[in-house]
């Protein structure tokens, strides 16, 4: 008989199910708004030129297939902080920072989530803004840390509630971890002004909170990879000893190639040793060691003036196709004659934007015009193009007119 009689069938994933249903949908005029991934104007998937010609570069030099370090190749993990941070950072050139290539984002975060649920000193509470990436919670709750939340999201002005962040971050208790996203926040599209940056910096000293960047779009939210990791490199220059997590899935179109970065920065070369040793230990019977293939497209970019500049060109592309299907949806809203204020449309940054559609009116925008998004009401851009935002903005206007 069997051994698994006891086990339910699982919820779907909501992200996954719109495109399912998407799938099934025969409108031609259907849009899929619900895809976390980059598309290009013709609603294709993109491989960055710098990422081809990265490919034709490594395929000739008949590298082999042997394993990676347990912490990645330490050129990957080089090249990955020094984006991060900038070249001449001094984090880096103290030899501050402890660097392991992640399996992405995700694997990054895990690795970070491990490490804290293991060797942080204060309360294993982090904190995670009000809304966050899905993915998160169940994140951090397998790697043993509690859950919590602070205010982030204002649902009437569909932007940052600022006193209600600083309110709540002066209630967390002291010594606990709270998650920061560096750039391009998922799913608001809703960032913190650099002012705003500055005030969150200080407060979290004064509370002696521990801050977890997790920055998986520098370079996609603004198309300036320096300009998109301010927060991280402002946050290091008052003082904070923070932890970082990278994912190359965006910004490079690596999505499927898995690569990643996990790095503390330390108070010396010292303790950056230690927990590097910590943090193998972590790994090792996690997976062992990390995949080789991304990695090496990324230090081929990342360590060849000429690919690094041509990459710089293809994500500032994306970026600022994002950005202008932005500026097209508002106008094509006002021309609509919708009365509505949708400054919060172009004011957003990055994939995504959180329209402020209640469910009942994303539901009519399915049910009625084949626009498939999450019940959040939250749109990936990369899913509008200039030959779908009139539609899309007919079929808004109409189901909240
Ligand atoms: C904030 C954040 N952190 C981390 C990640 C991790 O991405 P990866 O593990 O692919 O690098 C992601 C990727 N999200 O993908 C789009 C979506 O499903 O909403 C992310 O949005």
């Amino acid at each position: 008989n069997s051994w698994w009689s006891h086990v339910e069938m699982g919820p779907p994933d909501a992200i996954l199910g719109v495109t399912e249903a998407f799938k099934r949908d025969q409108n031609p005029k259907k849009i899929n708004l619900g895809v976390g991934a980059y598309r290009d104007d013709d609603g294709k998937p993109f491989v960055l030129p710098s990422v081809k010609k990265a490919e034709e570069n490594l395929r000739v030099k008949n590298l082999d297939k042997e394993y990676s370090p347990i912490s990645g190749s330490a050129d990957f993990c080089k090249h990955a902080i020094t984006l991060a941070l900038g070249t001449d950072n001094e984090a880096i050139t103290n030899g501050l920072n402890s660097t392991v290539q992640g399996i992405s984002g995700t694997g990054s975060l895990t690795i970070g989530a491990h490490f804290l649920s293991k060797w942080f000193p204060g309360n294993k509470d982090i904190y995670l803004p009000t809304p966050s990436w899905g993915n998160h919670t169940p994140l951090f709750k397998l790697a043993g840390l509690n859950v919590k939340a602070y205010k982030y999201y204002n649902a009437k002005t569909c932007g940052l509630d600022f006193q209600g962040l600083l309110d709540d971050v002066a209630k967390i208790p002291e010594k606990s971890i709270i998650l920061l996203h560096a750039c391009a926040h998922n799913p608001t599209g809703v960032d913190p002004k650099p002012e705003q940056w500055a005030e969150l910096s200080n407060l979290i000293r004064k509370k002696q909170l521990f801050p977890f960047f997790d920055m998986a779009y520098q370079g996609f939210a603004s198309g300036d990879v320096m300009k998109d990791s301010l927060a991280v490199r402002m946050f290091i220059k008052e003082g904070h000893n923070i932890a970082l997590a990278q994912s190359f899935a965006k910004n490079m179109g690596l999505y499927g190639e898995r690569v990643g970065a996990f790095s503390l920065i330390n108070s010396d070369k010292d303790e950056a040793a230690r927990t590097m040793s910590q943090i193998k230990i972590l790994v090792r019977p996690m997976y062992s060691n990390p995949p080789i293939n991304g990695a090496r497209i990324v230090s081929e970019i990342l360590g060849n003036d000429e690919l690094k500049n041509q990459w710089l060109v293809d994500v500032k592309g994306m970026a600022d196709r994002i950005i202008s299907v932005r500026s097209k949806l508002r106008e094509n809203l006002k021309k609509n004659g919708s009365t509505r204020d949708w400054s919060h449309i172009t004011d957003q940054i990055g994939m995504f934007c959180f329209t402020g559609l209640k469910a009942p009116e994303v539901e009519r925008l399915t049910k009625e015009f084949s626009i498939y998004l999450t019940k959040d009401g939250r749109i990936s851009m990369a899913g509008v193009t200039s030959k779908n935002v009139e539609y899309l903005a007919h079929g808004i206007h109409e189901v909240t007119k």
